[in-house]
């Protein structure tokens, strides 16, 4: 089969793109493994499938797969920009506020006159089952009504959350010196998440900026992590580090993050903006 797609990236968070509004598709997880392969076939993050939507009120659908291990996964912040940078682009839409269904989610998106996306990302779940994380005899530190959680093995404490993939945040006192692929492997692996976890490393540098490299579920380390980014200014924020608004510095880009989470409740919706960009075409034989 000869797939047409495109290579997008955002925040350095790299996507290969392809479009089946018109005809399904279906790709086995080893083809998808292959378009993820940087030396053997395109390479990116994550593979990011765009079809219709059959649900009233929502424009698309569209489905996330980690490029190196080829499984579907729930949620991708920066691939869900560069997904409506895509189909404006292509004209598969007029709008500029697009509506899309994930596996677990609807999320809207907004294509902003300076070229970033704002997303709004739904609500933070703090519910450990949901995660899903086993906290079963664990004394976790308290500090502003918010968990740290000491994992065993990793030599670290993490904030816990769901941003419909999940999230183990750590707060560290320098992200370039801090041991994130080491220690990152261990918390993603760690057997306390029953479905894996992105690890997340956390530098505050004032209640509004923050530095932050995250290990992704099944990718390693990558430039910029966009779920990682709401759930980590989600937990600053919760256990009264970070204010309402905070600027986050990614290794490939900067993300803002907005969460009114403490003054209008939990269930407060995350705002993500950020850029998103095409990189190049291409057609591959797989
Ligand atoms: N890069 C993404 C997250 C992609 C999925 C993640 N690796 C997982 O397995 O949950 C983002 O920008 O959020």
């Amino acid at each position: 089969m000869n797939l047409r797609f495109t290579k997008m990236q955002g925040a350095g968070n790299d996507f290969v793109v392809i479009d089946a509004t018109s005809a399904p598709l279906q790709l086995s997880a080893e083809q998808i493994r292959v378009l993820g392969d940087r030396r053997f076939g395109v390479g990116c993050d994550q593979i990011l499938v765009i079809e219709r939507s059959h649900t009233p009120d929502v424009d698309f659908r569209y489905r996330i797969f980690n490029g190196s291990s080829g499984a579907e996964v729930e949620h991708c912040g920066n691939g869900s920009r560069c997904f409506v940078r895509y189909v404006v682009d292509k004209g598969l839409t007029d709008k500029r506020s697009v509506r899309v269904e994930t596996v677990n989610a609807i999320l809207t998106l907004h294509l902003r006159d300076d070229g970033r996306v704002t997303v709004d990302m739904g609500a933070p779940v703090f519910d450990l089952a949901r995660v899903p994380f086993d906290p079963h005899g664990l004394n976790p530190r308290e500090l502003n009504g918010f968990a740290l959680w000491p994992l065993e093995g990793a030599d670290c404490e993490v904030a816990v959350l769901s941003m419909g993939n999940p999230h183990a945040v750590q707060r560290v006192d320098d992200v370039d010196r801090a041991p994130v692929l080491q220690r990152g492997a261990l918390v993603e692996a760690h057997a306390r998440f029953a479905r894996k976890v992105n690890a997340g490393f956390l530098q505050i540098l004032s209640r509004n900026e923050v530095r932050l490299r995250v290990f992704e579920r099944d990718a390693g380390e990558t430039l910029a992590c966009g779920t990682g980014a709401c759930a980590a200014v989600v937990a600053g924020i919760r256990l009264g580090w970070l204010d309402e608004s905070v600027e986050v510095h990614a290794r490939g880009g900067d993300l803002k993050i907005e969460w009114a989470g403490l003054t209008q409740g939990l269930h407060a919706p995350v705002l993500m903006t950020g850029p998103a960009q095409s990189v190049f075409e291409g057609e591959i034989s797989l």
